[in-house]
């Protein structure tokens, strides 16, 4: 395996785009979430707002019905879209025209909401980001793995990609195995860890921003809305995963004085996204 590449701010500064003084919502990206079941509408509640904190323009979120008053009042800022289901996502469908499109965090694997992500994915064309239970309906049914656009971004935890690739010995092995799942599906897989590593057919980064505060509930659902929301502002996914998983990281870096360990929460890194797009200007 090639020595991975280090995201650093350098190459951070490259792919960044400051915001167009003359740009609106309108042009400024409009980004879905698919996230959320009875119990966890916290996973859809913090992928959208890191989503729209993340510079998108508009936000949309489809949620089972029993998110609908938890999602309208935590996030007045987000447009909400409720399926048939009051406790799942039992069907994936929208009125709008995403430029980019997040599932999974959250959603569980019921029946329904299997096929409902199976009838999406059998249709979608948007860039996607698939995480968390959507990653595990996709272990379970690897055919699906071949309805995927190319460049789609995968972003499992180490469990979640063990169910995606299958166990290793050693670290060696598990690049091995990811870097050829990469290549057999033409994904970008961000290997969540410390540190993250996104691996694209055979290139591999690693990034150089994050502490062990990330090491709580929901910081993952945060990064799948920080990703999406970069995605439907125009940037390629590979650019969206790296500025992504820094940004991320980087908010971390930030609350650490002030947070410490203990006391950071999935909502710091929300809180601290200002900052830290503000270092990059
Ligand atoms: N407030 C909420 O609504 C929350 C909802 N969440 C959702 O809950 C669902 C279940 O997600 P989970 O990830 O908890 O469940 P999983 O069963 O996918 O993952 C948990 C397992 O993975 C292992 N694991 C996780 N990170 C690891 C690491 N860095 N190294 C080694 N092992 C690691 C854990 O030890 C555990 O065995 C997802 O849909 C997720 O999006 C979670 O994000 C937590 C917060
Ligand atoms: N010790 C650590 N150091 C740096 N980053 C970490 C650490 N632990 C977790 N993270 C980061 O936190 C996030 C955790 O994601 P995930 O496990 O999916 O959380 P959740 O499902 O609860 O939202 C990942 O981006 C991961 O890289
Ligand atoms: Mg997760």
């Amino acid at each position: 395996m090639k020595i991975p590449i280090s995201i650093t701010q350098a190459e951070i500064q490259k792919i960044y785009k400051p915001i167009n003084p003359h740009t609106h919502k309108g042009i400024q990206g409009h980004a879905a979430i698919i996230a959320g079941s009875y119990g966890k509408i916290g996973a859809a509640v913090l992928a959208s707002r890191a989503c729209i904190k993340s510079g998108c323009g508009l936000v949309t979120t489809l949620i089972p019905k029993c998110g609908y008053e938890i999602l309208q009042s935590t996030i007045p800022e987000v447009m909400v879209v409720t399926t048939t289901h009051e406790k799942y996502i039992s069907e994936i469908i929208f009125d709008i025209e995403p430029k980019a499109v997040g599932i999974g965090p959250g959603i569980g694997q019921e029946p329904n909401t299997q096929k409902a992500f199976y009838e999406f994915l059998k249709t979608n064309k948007k860039p996607l980001v698939i995480d968390a239970d959507a990653l595990n309906i996709l272990s379970n049914n690897n055919s699906w793995l071949n309805l995927l656009q190319s460049e789609t971004i995968l972003t499992p935890h180490p469990k979640e990609l063990e169910r995606l690739i299958g166990s290793w010995k050693s670290d060696q092995e598990k690049f091995e195995k990811t870097i050829e799942f990469s290549k057999q599906y033409q994904v970008i897989i961000v290997m969540k860890g410390a540190p993250t590593h996104i691996v694209n057919s055979k290139n591999v980064d690693e990034n150089t921003t994050g502490n062990a505060a990330l090491a709580t509930a929901g910081s993952g659902d945060v990064l799948t809305g920080i990703i999406t929301s970069l995605l439907a502002q125009g940037y390629s996914p590979i650019q969206a995963a790296q500025l992504g998983v820094y940004i991320h990281g980087l908010t971390a870096d930030i609350a650490l004085p002030e947070t410490g360990y203990q006391s950071f929460i999935a909502s710091d890194i929300i809180a601290n996204l200002g900052k830290a797009f503000l270092s990059l200007d």
